[in-house]
């Protein structure tokens, strides 16, 4: 079954959903895969204006797959899934599309990490927003962090991730996070919003994005990503990390 649905609406926006809602989203390799797949389609089809990605289910994502990644035990082992998911978020930031990231439930550890990537930020209020790693003793390994920076400001950046707390939608708002808080249903918020501010045409909204991929190339953002993930694959094989999963799962 697909872990990551996808619809073409009318006006060229793609919607994707997390589809795997009984493990709260948490990615996979599976959905890793389909990631890939998806970002290839839209890099090569024009007509796509913009790209929505939220979560099927209670929440938007619950992060890495714990259960699939424990097996994961030395920094050889973890730097391969970790770089690769940091390679799907570094194409994800620079998708020549305005993209929404619409957190209908729960967002935590690297589910923050897709987040970060994505240009906007839109939550339902009854949602949660966390950069849990560091209670895992690890840090963001997905690049998260070198995004995150590029998108608030530098002490807000590192409340959300030296807190290692799940903040409300309205606090995360605050901190410059979240972008719009849905009170009503977040489909229907979204698609308004859409509406009423992604108006031009697929190819000036492209060119637009371009300008700020232009920035990232240029500053050396990629390499910021590698850095961070080869930091969190050093802490990944240490027995904190690996205790502190152990306890997640006899909770
Ligand atoms: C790989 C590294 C990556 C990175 O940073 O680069 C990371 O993301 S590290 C992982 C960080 N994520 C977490 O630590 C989140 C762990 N999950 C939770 O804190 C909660 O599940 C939460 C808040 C997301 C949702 O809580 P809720 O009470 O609504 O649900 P449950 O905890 O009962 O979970 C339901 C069901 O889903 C399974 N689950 C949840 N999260 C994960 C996960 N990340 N990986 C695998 N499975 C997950 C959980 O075990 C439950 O399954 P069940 O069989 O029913 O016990």
């Amino acid at each position: 079954m697909k872990k990551l649905l996808r619809r073409l609406d009318e006006r060229g926006v793609l919607w994707a959903t997390l589809n795997r809602p009984e493990r709260r989203n948490a990615v996979d390799y599976d959905m890793m895969d389909e990631f890939e797949q998806l970002i290839h389609e839209i890099k090569h089809l024009p007509h796509v204006k913009a790209l929505v990605i939220t979560g099927a289910g209670d929440a938007f994502c619950a992060g890495g797959d714990l259960q699939q990644f424990h097996a994961l035990r030395t920094t050889e082992e973890a730097y391969p899934m970790l770089q690769r998911m940091g390679t799907v978020l570094y194409d994800l930031m620079l998708l020549p599309v305005p993209t929404i990231a619409l957190l209908n439930g729960t967002a935590v550890g690297g589910g923050c990490e897709i987040a970060s990537a994505c240009d906007y930020r839109f939550a339902a209020h009854t949602a949660t927003v966390g950069f849990v790693q560091g209670n895992l003793a690890i840090t963001t390994g997905w690049g998260g962090a070198a995004m995150l920076l590029e998108k608030v400001r530098h002490d807000e950046a590192m409340t959300l991730l030296c807190s290692a707390r799940r903040f409300t939608a309205h606090d995360a708002k605050d901190l410059g996070f979240i972008q719009e808080v849905f009170l009503d249903d977040v489909m229907l918020s979204c698609d308004k919003w859409i509406e009423e501010m992604l108006i031009p045409r697929a190819e000036v909204l492209r060119a637009y994005k371009e300008s700020a991929a232009r920035r990232w190339e240029a500053t050396g953002l990629r390499e910021r990503m590698v850095q961070e993930i080869r930091q969190c694959a050093q802490l990944w094989e240490g027995e904190a990390h690996h205790e502190a999963v152990a306890a997640f799962f006899r909770r």
